[in-house]
């Protein structure tokens, strides 16, 4: 792989992928068709793009119990302390409904209240993954939401990842369907004769799924557009690059169009890693997947000094960034712009994904800019409290009766004054 320079002229920023217009009009077909036909057009869709004709969507008990008597004793205690990790760590996220009582015996506060259902896509085609079902689930589960709705596109047997039920299982999934794509979000977000609308839809998936969850916003909420995998890692010569190469492929394997970059201080490290990833890249399972994305939207970048890489990486807003560097820590408060950031040399990525806790569904695409990861208060909402004390009331009523009329709304200012008179 090239080795680039840091430069002026060389941004690390991610162009948005907004989808083709072919796609985008699949998607808006696929939409229309579902809201109208129901069932029928989802079993059409589950057999045109998963090659499989599906008379009942819905996982039975039957299902889950097999594949949890089918699970490896060992496998299961390791998701299950996942399950635990991510589940505490949401815990800490949680807040409450909260009342303030003034002295003038006013009283203001905010109530939050549980979504009452969402529905959680989990991605398939390409591979299955459980390690989502946690991260969807667990956090709203936490939240207090009552029904929980996942879909995941079926196997060409009609079946769904072992692992993925059981996931869902641990996580208290209350639904499970086989159907995935933009078909799923479409019943979802507007029902079906089997699925009843949920209010929100989260979850990753490929660029029909995001696609579809951005036509389908407004009429229900979604978390964010989660697209493909990035990392960024900040590195010095104190970093090992076969580490460094390592964690590059963790998340170019997800995806052709990943995004892996390096940016160091190092030009030894670079060189190093540019090796290592082609030695690397030919043991890999998923070597067609990971080399693609190396080859079209990997980066290795030197740069001059740790300032030049932190702002070029601030720029770039990564969904995830390593820090390899000597005293890692003292870089953290410098970093603007992350959806989650590993430090030292023990956080390799996968650590994230999977067990730590934090979770994995992160801003991409620049979006950490603005934006956090799937939390807690993504299950949530809030009303806002009042109750106006007679006191205050007579105090500022014709503050607030001014107020109004300078909008021009003499209806607001008489509801006020209404009740400012003797009764
Ligand atoms: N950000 C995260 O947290 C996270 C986690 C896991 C996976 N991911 C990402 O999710 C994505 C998963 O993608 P995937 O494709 O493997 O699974 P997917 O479930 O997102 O998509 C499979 C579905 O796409 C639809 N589809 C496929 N080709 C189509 C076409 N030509 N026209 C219309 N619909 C079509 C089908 O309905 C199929 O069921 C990857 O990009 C992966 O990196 C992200
Ligand atoms: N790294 C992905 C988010 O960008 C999440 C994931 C799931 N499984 C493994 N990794
Ligand atoms: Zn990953």
């Amino acid at each position: 792989m090239e080795i680039m320079t840091l430069n002026s002229s060389l941004s690390l920023k991610r162009s948005v992928d907004a989808g083709t217009a072919e796609q985008r009009k699949v998607v808006q077909d696929i939409i229309a068709d579902i809201s109208e036909n129901g069932d029928e057009a989802v079993r059409k869709y589950t057999e045109k793009f998963d090659g499989i004709r599906l008379e009942n969507i819905a996982v039975s008990q039957e299902e889950l119990d097999e594949a949890f008597a089918a699970m490896d004793e060992d496998m299961l205690e390791i998701l299950k302390e996942a399950a635990d990790n991510i589940s505490n760590f949401h815990e800490k996220q949680k807040r409450n409904s909260w009342m303030h009582a003034e002295e003038s015996g006013t009283i203001l506060g905010q109530k939050l209240t549980p979504l009452d259902s969402v529905g959680v896509y989990v991605p398939g085609g390409k591979a299955a993954y459980p390690s989502s079902v946690f991260m969807n689930v667990l956090p709203a589960k936490v939240a207090g939401v009552k029904r929980i709705v996942m879909v995941c596109p079926p196997n060409v047997d009609g079946t769904l990842p072992q692992s993925v039920l059981v996931a869902a299982s641990i996580a208290g999934v209350t639904e499970i369907y086989k159907v995935g794509g933009a078909q799923a979000i479409a019943a979802l977000a507007y029902g079906t004769e089997t699925i009843a609308k949920v209010d929100k839809i989260t979850g990753p998936g490929n660029i029909y799924v995001a696609l579809a969850k951005r036509e389908v916003y407004g009429d229900v909420d979604i978390d964010m557009i989660a697209g493909p995998s990035e990392i960024a890692i900040l590195a010095d010569d104190t970093a090992f690059a076969d580490e460094v190469a390592a964690d590059m492929l963790s998340q170019a394997e997800h995806d052709e169009r990943a995004c892996s970059v390096l940016v160091t201080t190092s030009r030894k490290l670079a060189e190093e890693t540019a090796q290592e990833l082609e030695t690397q890249l030919q043991k890999l399972p998923r070597q067609d997947i990971a080399r693609r994305s190396i080859e079209d939207f990997g980066k290795i970048v030197v740069a001059s000094n740790l300032e030049e890489a932190i702002t070029a990486i601030n720029e770039m807003a990564p969904e995830h960034l390593e820090l390899l560097i000597d005293e890692p820590m003292s870089a953290v408060g410098k970093i603007r712009h992350a959806g989650a950031i590993f430090i030292g040399r023990y956080s390799s990525e996968p650590v994230g994904d999977y067990f730590a806790g934090p979770n994995h569904v992160l801003p991409t695409n620049g979006t950490a800019r603005f934006s956090s990861p799937l939390n807690v208060d993504d299950f949530q909402k809030k009303s806002s409290i009042i109750m106006y004390s007679k006191d205050d009331f007579e105090r500022n009523a014709h503050k607030i009766a001014a107020f109004a009329r300078m909008e021009g709304l003499e209806a607001h200012a008489r509801a006020i004054e209404a009740r400012n008179k003797d009764k």
